[in-house]
C-alpha cells in the first residue's frame, strides 16, 4: 500500500507509472521494420507476419463472404441475442449524438452553414492476440454504420486454425461489414495504412490494440503516405476511487475485469480507508483462485497499485493526475464528485455501475485512450466517424457591409491580393449602380 501524503514529487510520478510504457524503445523498432516491409512487399509482407505471430498455415489474409455468413450461422441463440442487445443499446447511444447542420446568418446577406458528411473509407482493428473481441466490432462497426461510411474494411489476426471467432463474423454482419481480412498486429495497421495488393488503403484507422498496434498507429499518423487515426487505446487500465463505505469485493472484481485482459493492464485502487484497501487486496487474491485467466490477471495484478489518500478528494487528484481509461467511483454521492474530475475516458458512477457494463452493453463506447491520453482525447463516439466543413454564401449586401472589416484587415497583415478580392467586387457594384 502506498500513503500517498507521504511521497515526494518523483515518488508520486513513480506511483502513477504505466507499465506498457517499460519497453517502448525495442517496440519502436520493431514496429518500424514491419511498417517498411509492409511499404516495400504489401501482401507478401503481411502473410509472413501473420504467419510469424498468429497462424503458421495460413495461405490467404482474405475471408470471403460465404466464409463470413457460414461463420456468423455458428453462433449459438444465447449469444446471437446477446450481441444484438448490446447492438441496440450502442445504437440509441450513438443515434443520438448525431450533430443536426449549423446555419447561422452573422448579419444580414452573411450566412454560415456547418454540416457533416461521413468518412469514405474507414479501417477497424479487432484485437485478436490474447481474447477476440466481438465486443470491439460493436464499438466501431455501430458508428460507422449510422455514420454511413461507405468502405469499411475489418482487420483481425486469425486464429491458429487460420479463421476467426463466430461472434466477430456475427457482430460484423449485424454492422453490415463486409471485408475482412486474417491479419493482426502492425502489419494489420501498415496494410489498411497504404493498402496492398488485396487489403484496401482507408481514410482513418479505428481499433484498440497492444502495445505493437499502438505503436504502429502512432508512426503511420505522422507520415503524409499513411493514414489518420482515432486515438491511442492500448493496454487496458482503471482506477477506482472508493471511500471507507465502498464494498471490496466489488472494487477487487473491477480491479480484475481489466487485469484479465493482457499482463500490461494496469488495476489502481485510490481509496480514503485502509481497511476496505486491506480488505480489496484480500479479495482480489480470492478471486484470483477462480479466474480462467488467472496467471494473465496475476502479472497485471503485480503493477496494481493500492493507494491511501488522506480524503476522497484527494483520491479524485490523484486520479486526475493519472488520467485513467476507465475511472469507476464507489463513494457515497458518486455524483457530487463529477465536477472534480477532469480526466478519464469514462467514468462509471456508484456501485451498480461496473466497468464491464460499458465494455459490453449499457450503450457507451469501450474504445478509449489509454497511456494518460485521456487529459486531451475523448473517447470514441460518432463524431470521429464523419469530418465537418463549413459552407458560406454571401450577398451583395452582405459582401457590402462585411467589406470594410476585410479590407483593414487585409491591409493590416500587408496581404494586397486578399484586400483587392473585395474591392474589386464593391467597386463593381458602385459601378453598376451609377
Ligand atoms: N483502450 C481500449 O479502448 C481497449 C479496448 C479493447 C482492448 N484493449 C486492449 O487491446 C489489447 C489487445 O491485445 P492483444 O494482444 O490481445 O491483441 P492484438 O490484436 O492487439 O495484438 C495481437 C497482435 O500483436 C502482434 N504481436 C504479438 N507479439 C508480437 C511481437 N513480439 N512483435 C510484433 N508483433 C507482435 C501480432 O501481430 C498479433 O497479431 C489488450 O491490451 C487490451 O487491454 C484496449
Ligand atoms: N475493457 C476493454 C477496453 O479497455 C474493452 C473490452 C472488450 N471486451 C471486454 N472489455
Ligand atoms: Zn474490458
Amino acid at each position: 500500500m502506498i500513503v500517498w501524503n507521504t511521497l515526494t514529487y518523483d515518488q508520486q510520478k513513480q506511483a502513477l507509472s504505466r507499465p506498457a510504457q517499460a519497453s517502448a524503445d525495442s517496440v519502436k523498432e520493431k514496429v518500424s521494420e514491419i511498417i517498411r516491409a509492409v511499404k516495400a512487399r504489401g501482401d507478401e509482407a503481411v502473410l509472413e507476419y501473420t504467419r510469424q505471430f498468429d497462424c503458421p498455415s495460413l495461405t490467404s489474409l482474405t475471408l470471403s463472404t460465404t466464409q463470413l455468413a457460414a461463420l456468423a450461422q455458428q453462433v449459438n441463440r444465447e449469444t446471437r441475442l446477446a450481441i444484438q442487445d448490446a447492438y441496440t443499446n450502442i445504437k440509441r447511444f450513438h443515434c443520438a449524438q448525431e450533430q443536426p447542420s449549423v446555419v447561422v446568418e452573422t448579419r444580414p446577406g452573411v450566412v454560415c452553414e456547418q454540416h457533416t458528411s461521413a468518412l469514405e473509407s474507414v479501417g477497424l482493428y479487432i484485437p485478436g492476440g490474447s481474447a477476440p473481441l466481438p465486443s470491439t466490432v460493436l464499438m466501431l462497426g455501430v458508428p460507422a454504420q449510422i455514420a454511413g461510411c461507405d468502405n469499411k474494411v475489418l482487420c483481425t489476426p486469425p486464429n491458429a486454425q487460420g479463421t476467426i471467432a463466430a461472434e466477430i463474423a456475427f457482430a460484423a454482419s449485424l454492422c453490415g461489414i463486409e471485408k475482412v481480412y486474417l491479419c493482426g498486429g502492425a502489419q494489420a495497421i501498415a496494410a489498411m495504412a497504404f493498402g496492398t495488393q488485396t487489403i484496401p488503403k482507408v481514410d482513418k484507422i479505428f481499433g484498440p490494440g497492444n502495445r505493437f498496434v499502438t505503436e504502429a498507429k502512432q508512426q503511420l499518423s505522422q507520415r503524409t503516405d499513411g493514414a489518420s487515426m482515432d486515438m491511442p487505446a492500448g493496454p487496458s487500465e482503471v482506477l477506482v476511487i472508493a471511500d471507507d463505505q465502498a464494498n471490496p469485493e466489488f472494487i477487487a472484481a473491477d480491479l480484475l475485469s481489466q487485469a484479465e485482459h493482457g499482463e500490461d493492464s494496469q488495476a489502481i485502487l485510490v481509496c480514503s480507508s485502509q481497511y476496505v484497501i486491506e480488505q480489496t487486496q484480500a479479495e482480489v487474491e480470492r478471486q484470483l483462485q477462480v479466474l480462467a485467466r488467472q496467471n494473465t490477471a496475476r502479472a497485471a495484478m503485480n503493477n496494481a497499485r493500492y493507494i491511501l489518500t488522506d480524503s476522497v478528494l484527494d483520491a479524485v487528484k490523484v486520479s486526475n493526475l493519472y488520467a485513467p481509461e476507465h475511472l469507476i467511483v464507489q463513494t457515497d454521492d458518486a455524483r457530487a464528485l463529477l465536477p472534480q474530475i477532469k480526466n478519464a475516458g469514462s467514468i462509471f458512477l456508484g456501485a451498480w455501475s461496473p466497468e464491464s457494463a460499458g465494455d459490453y452493453a449499457s450503450g457507451t463506447n469501450h474504445v478509449l485512450p489509454t497511456y494518460g491520453f485521456s487529459r486531451t482525447c475523448s473517447s470514441l463516439g460518432l463524431s470521429d466517424f464523419v469530418r465537418r466543413f463549413t459552407v458560406q454564401e454571401i450577398s451583395q449586401q452582405g459582401l457590402t457591409q462585411l467589406a470594410e472589416t476585410i479590407c483593414v484587415l487585409a491591409a493590416a497583415e500587408g496581404l494586397d491580393a486578399h484586400k483587392r478580392a473585395v474591392s474589386i467586387r464593391v467597386q463593381s457594384l458602385q459601378e453598376a449602380a451609377k
